[in-house]
Formats: structure tokens, sequence, C-alpha cells
């Protein structure tokens, strides 16, 4: 038996993933690390924390399966997304903490760049707006902030990386310093549409080319591990980037196809086939996956804040201790009640892209209590998904939530186990929601990547027809009331931006 072993290096824990030849899961491994903040709005990861807890992972996860590096037939990678890495390329010493996409330190650099008139280029080339998210301007504060970067840089001394590459290269010793399209399309330093790094957009930067990654199809060669790292080299041939790969693993590969994964953040993708959409209302053009030398472009919606509002009752409310505490409540809530929770914690993110924005809570009563907050809770989640497909539909076919006509949505993620919320997903959506008996689909659609380069798992039509239905929801609300509850959500994430 022949395994593939996916890495999955998220924001807040690393998971090493024991595929076997069936595409099954034989054994998990997960360790979290720490987070630092050290500033308001900053997040940073020690990037030693980040290889440290893949390799311990990735051992424990062989370990476990009691088998040896031997049966592994390649590993797939993938990561979470636009976090950036700098390191010596001599001593292989990062310069900083890997600055993580969540931090908001270079909104000014931002502003700066868009009120110059930068905006309509970097979007026409990159697909991405000028915002702190992604990485480019994170490796820009870099070269200006950390003492003799830019010099160094300059000299070639200093690589640059998304996650995927920086573990990459510790794999492979230092031999390989390389990314995927799905991970360079999110820096804002790529050219989507020509498949290159932008010199235009890395002159403007002031960002030498020579510290870039060379970028590699998501189904690849992307080196081999060091021998005694696992007792035996082990060909890394799979790498995209985590919401990419939970496209990849939910078998979104027809023009129309949409999957939302909820974890602590929302991502709504919609494949949009051979050619990129440029999104009228303010979304993301990206690329879905890029295999034998041929991109598939997708759209994007991405929310900061999902799950992280069931954390938040938790850990700053402490109104619940376990998330799956928020269905019973919601069940329980008053129907005659409208509370609105809008959880605009570190701002808005897609369609809003409101980084100033806070979050508020609307229609309070004498009688709301825990019981409607919850609800709110997981409510906002489904709004929040609603104003995502709504400006999709309309890039996509011209018409607003025309989700009904269209493919279901199909859900992945920790949150997507909550039947409440998915029921009420698809209520506020008017469009059915399946979710697959997988919810490993990130790991998958790494782990697919790769075995399909070792020769050990099929291609795009039989493994799509490997994906399983666990559960559809469909509408049960009424028009009516479906409508009244949106409009009701659009004026309270109104008032919170005025406020
Ligand atoms: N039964 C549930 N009901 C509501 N929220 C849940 C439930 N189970 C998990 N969650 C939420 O899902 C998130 C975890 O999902 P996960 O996919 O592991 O996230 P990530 O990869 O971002 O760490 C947490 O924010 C948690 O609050
Ligand atoms: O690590 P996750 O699952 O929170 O995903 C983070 C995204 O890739 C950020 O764009």
């Amino acid at each position: 038996m022949k395994y593939i072993l996916a890495i999955d290096q998220g924001t807040t824990s690393s998971r090493a993933i024991l595929f076997d030849e069936a595409l099954q899961v034989s054994a998990i491994a997960q360790e979290e690390f720490p987070q630092h903040y050290p500033q308001s709005g900053w997040v940073e990861h020690d990037a030693a924390d980040l290889w440290s807890t893949v390799a311990g992972t990735c051992r424990a996860v062989i370990e476990r399966a009691g088998i040896t590096a031997t049966d592994v037939a390649a590993i797939g990678i993938t990561n979470q997304r636009e976090t950036t890495v700098v390191w010596d390329r001599n001593t292989g010493q990062p310069i900083h903490n890997a600055i993580v996409w969540q931090d908001r330190r270079t909104a000014a650099i931002c502003n700066a760049l868009r009120d110059e008139g930068h905006q309509d280029m970097v979007s026409e080339r990159t697909g991405l707006l000028l915002d702190p998210y992604f990485s480019g301007t994170k490796l820009k504060w870099l070269l200006d902030n950390v003492e003799g970067a830019r010099a160094k840089a300059k000299a070639g001394e200093l690589l640059f990386g998304t996650v995927d590459s920086y573990l990459i290269w510790k794999a492979t010793g230092g031999t390989s310093h390389v990314t995927d399209a799905t991970n360079a399309a999110r820096t804002l330093l790529y050219d989507i549409r020509k498949g290159r790094w932008s010199r235009t957009i890395c002159d403007l930067l002031d960002i030498p080319t020579s510290m870039l990654p060379e970028v590699r199809d998501c189904s690849a060669d992307f080196g081999v591990t060091r021998d005694d790292l696992f007792g035996r080299a082990i060909p890394i041939l799979g790498v995209a980037g985590d919401q990419q790969a939970a496209t990849i693993g939910q078998a979104c590969f027809q023009p129309g196809m949409l999957k939302s994964t909820y974890g602590t953040g929302c991502f709504a993708l919609l494949n949009t086939g051979a050619t990129p959409v440029r999104s009228k209302n303010r979304l993301l053009t990206t690329i879905a996956y890029q295999l034998d030398g041929t991109p598939t472009y997708a759209l994007e919606g991405s929310i900061f804040v999902a799950g992280a509002v069931v954390q938040w009752l938790r850990d700053g409310l402490k109104m619940i201790r376990h998330a799956a505490e928020t269905q019973p409540l919601a069940e329980a809530a008053d129907a005659g009640q409208n509370v609105v929770l809008v959880p605009a914690f570190t701002g808005l993110g897609a369609p809003y892209w409101k980084a100033e924005c806070r979050g508020a809570i609307f229609g309070l009563s004498r009688n709301s209590g825990p019981a409607e907050l919850a609800r709110a809770a997981l409510e906002s989640v489904g709004y929040q998904t609603r104003d995502l497909l709504d400006a999709m539909h309309l890039d996509w076919s011209g018409e607003t939530n025309s989700g009904a006509k269209e493919a279901t949505l199909r859900v992945d993620g920790g949150m997507s186990a909550s039947d409440w919320t998915m029921q009420f997903l698809s209520d506020i959506i008017g469009a059915s929601v399946d979710r697959p008996a997988t919810l490993e689909t990130t790991a998958m659609g790494a782990a697919w990547l790769a075995g399909l380069r070792a020769g050990l798992y099929p291609d795009q039509a039989s493994f799509s027809e490997m994906w399983a239905l666990e559960r559809t929801f469909t509408p049960q609300m009424s028009g009516d009331l479906r409508d009244r509850k949106y409009q009701a959500w659009r004026r309270a994430v109104d008032a919170a931006q005025k406020f």
C-alpha cells in the first residue's frame, strides 16, 4: 500500500494527513503554535514554529500509521495564503517573524498607493485590491523596516516566499526555491494573465525580482526532501493555497461551480474557467488551479470573521464552552426578535473592504439574551455569504442572487458542521447547500495534486465522481421573510460603517 502525505499549514495549527491509495484518511496529526500580536492590528508567526510543527506532525502521522517513509509516494502541501516570510539565502535564517495575512500594518502603504492612482494597474495585473491582506506590501514593509534588508536583498542574499515556498526550501535543505501559481496569485506581485512576476509592480514596491521563487503548476516537481528528514527522500509533487486546495478537494472543476469554506474566516470561490473575470463588485480574481501549464481562474470573496464569531461567544463573552452549544441556543431564540450582529472585529472584507469598520449589534430589547445573540452570530455568517454570492452572480451572470438557478453551493470547514447555520445559509441565499461526506477537503485537494503527479490517483473526471454527498440543505424560509431579514442586515452593515 502506498500513501500520500498532505501537509495543511494553517493560520492557527499545522496538520499532517495521510491518505491511502483509495484517497481515504489513514491518520491525522495536528499541532497548534503561538500567535504573536506585537501591536494592535499586527499578527505574526515565528517561521521556525511553522517549520517545526510541520516536520513534527509529519513524523507523528507516519509513526501513528505504523508505516515508514518508503511507503509514502509523495507529499502535497497546502497552506495559509499571503503570509510573508523573508530569509537569508546563506544561513537559512528568517530576517523577521512571518507577517500573517490578517496583519493590517501596511494600511498606510496601501492608502498611499491608491492615492497615487495605482489601483487600476495593480488590479488589472494581479486581480487583487490594494489591501494589507496581500503579501506585496508586507514584503515592502520588511525591506523598509528591517535594518540592512534592502541592501542585502539587492545583493541577492535574501529570499521571499509564501509559507509553501518556505516549507519547501526547509524540507529540501535549501535546494528548491519554488512556489505554485495559486500562491503566487496572492502576492500582489504576480501577473495572473501573463503567468509571470510583474516587473512594473516589483519596481513600484522596490522589490528585487531575484528574491522571488520560481512559479510551477500545482501538480509538478517541487523538489525532494532531505534524506535525514524522514529517513528517506520523498518527492513534493503538489502545492496549492488552502482555499484553492479546498476548491479542488470539492471537485469544483466546471465553470459555475462554487465552494465556500467556513473556518476562522470564510472564503468562497467560483470557478470561472479559462478566462479571468474582472469583478465590478469588489471581489478578487485569482487562480483556482494550474495544471499542464493552463490556469483555471476563479472569483473569490473573502470574509475575515466566520467561525471566529463563535470563538468570540466562547472566549470573549464566555457565553458557551463549546462551539456546538450555539445550535441549541439558536433553536431556542425568540423568533419575534430581530437581533443583527455585524462581526466586523477586524474590519469588513469582501465586498465592502472597510479596514477601519468595527463590529456592532442592533435590535436589542430587554428580552434579548444569549439565545438571540447566538442566533445573530450564526446568522451573520449566512448574511455575509449572501453578500458575496450576490456580488459573484452579478459579475458572473449579470443577475443578483441567481444562486437558485445555478449549481448549488458546496460547503466545508469546521463551521459547516453546524446544521442550524447551514440551514439558515440555504434559507438566506435561497439555494441548495451541499455538505460532502469528507470534510477534509483542503488536505484532500493537496493530496490529489501530489497523487496525480505520482500516478497514484485518477484524473479530474474520475476524481469528481468520487465526490460524495453527506447532506443537502434546501431553502425552507418564505421569500418575504428572506427579503425582510436580508434588508435588515444591509441596514445594519450600513449603520456599522457610519459609526
Ligand atoms: N458545531 C459548530 N458550530 C459553530 N461553529 C463551529 C462548530 N464547530 C466548529 N466551529 C467553528 O469553526 C471554526 C474551526 O474551523 P476550522 O476549519 O478548523 O478553522 P481554521 O482552519 O480556520 O482553523 C472555529 O472558528 C469554530 O468556532
Ligand atoms: O489558515 P486558514 O484556514 O485560516 O486560511 C487562511 C487563508 O488562506 C487566508 O487567505
